[in-house]
């Protein structure tokens, strides 16, 4: 038989995509004793699990047979009516996808042809680069500062570079934790109209704000210049992961028709639709469990964020600079020059903690002296115990370097 030459079968797409740094990491995590700041994976210890019990035992009860069987792609219509109402907009803008992580696949799909300029964050969410680079795009980086992208630095890039689309976390960016300020916010939102460029802004921290005041999404900026829903160039996507659970995998874009349409397409390719009896659990959750869990989440994670950030300024070694997050799950550390967060990585996890080394975040590469912090996966006794260990690995790094 002919020996088959598997490799040369890979499209160039397959050929193009990597393995995603967090995912890679959780394996290391799953050591038991390991104290893990790698995955932004909500603290398990605060689902509702009764409340999911009891909705999942209402589903079936109600639907009966039809919350096992297949359902429309759009995705089940007392949830889309439920986002609708909370986005004032329409239910047919709004898609429920299979985790925001899928959403960002298949924008990748219907809006990126190879070579198209697609302009993210340094760093950005290393998963939204994973989901667009089988779609080849040429990605060029915007500055960013203390306050999240640099507007001002932006408008000069985009009188040289003609860009297909943004890609923005504004709150509680993943991996660095900053806001964009409102001021920025609006600048954002104008100069990418002017542009023509399509903005995506991914919001799935949005709800968890735990200190400092909300600024309006880049959404309903949109929709303010725009007048209304069908011609906002602001894609919002949004996710009960955080503020629910990751493990039902329920999420939501909202665009305007036609990029909705050619989304439900991708979608038919790609899974048909999101699992029927998961939307019916999270649209039974979203009228009274969804307040209280917010505000739950908010609480437990604005004590962890102070206390890895007290537990940081006490016991690592001069000269690590630290943001300084009003809410989601990060904080982004940026070490003296010459350190190597990857190959620090095994010596940390030697000492039993585990972290994201931030080099993976740079579209264009870079940053290999900084790293993320998770601090939502961790009680405060692990993260004491965890940042101490982090501290005495660095204080050996740099005495070293
Ligand atoms: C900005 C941003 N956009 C989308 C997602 C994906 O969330 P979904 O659960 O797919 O809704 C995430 C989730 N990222 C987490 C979770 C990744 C979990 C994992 O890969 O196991 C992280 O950065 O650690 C995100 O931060």
């Amino acid at each position: 038989p002919l020996a088959f030459d598997l490799d040369g079968t890979l499209s160039r797409r397959a050929q193009s995509m990597t393995a995603s740094a967090i995912r890679e990491i959780l394996k290391i995590t799953q050591q038991p004793d390991v104290i893990s700041f790698a995955g932004g994976l909500p603290a398990p210890e605060l689902f509702p699990l009764d409340e999911v019990r009891a909705a999942s035992q209402r589903v079936l009860d109600v639907y009966g047979p039809a919350a096992l069987q297949y359902s429309t792609t759009e995705g089940h219509a007392p949830l889309r009516e439920w986002i609708g109402a909370q986005a004032g907009i329409p239910a047919r803008n709004v898609q429920i996808v299979t985790g925001s992580q899928q959403g960002l696949d298949l924008l990748g799909k219907v809006l990126i042809d190879e070579g198209d300029v697609v302009l993210v964050e340094a760093p950005t969410y290393l998963g939204a680069l994973q989901s667009f680079q089988p779609y080849l795009p040429r990605y060029v980086q915007v500055p960013t500062d203390d306050g999240g992208i640099d507007v001002d630095a932006l408008e000069e890039v985009l009188k040289t570079t003609r860009a297909k689309l943004l890609y923005a976390v504004p709150n509680f960016q993943n991996p660095t934790g900053r806001t964009l300020s409102a001021e920025r916010r609006r600048r954002l939102v104008e100069l990418t109209a002017q542009h023509g460029v399509v903005l995506i802004e991914d919001d799935p921290y949005g709800q968890l704000r735990f200190t400092g005041e909300a600024a309006p999404s880049l959404y309903s900026l949109g929709l303010e210049l725009h007048g209304d829903a069908d011609r906002n160039h602001v894609i919002y996507s949004s996710s009960f992961s955080k503020t629910l659970v990751p493990g039902l995998r329920d999420a939501w874009v909202q665009a305007a028709a036609p990029i909705i349409g050619k989304l439900i397409q991708a979608k038919q390719g790609a899974d048909l639709h999101t699992p029927t009896f998961n939307q019916m659990i999270i649209t039974e959750l979203v009228q009274d469990v969804l307040p209280r869990q917010i505000e739950r989440v908010r609480q437990a994670y604005g004590e962890r964020a102070r206390l890895m950030l007290d537990r940081i300024h006490a016991d690592f070694p001069a000269g690590v600079q630290t943001t300084t997050p009003e809410g989601g799950m990060f904080l982004w550390l940026t070490l003296p020059e010459g350190v190597d967060t990857q190959a620090l990585l095994p010596r940390a996890v030697e000492r039993k903690v585990a972290y994201v080394p931030g080099s993976p975040f740079y579209a264009l590469g870079g940053g290999e002296n900084t790293m993320r912090l998770s601090y939502s996966n961790a009680t405060p006794e692990q993260i004491t115990r965890g940042v101490r260990a982090l501290g005495d690995t660095l204080r050996e790094a740099l005495a070293e370097a």
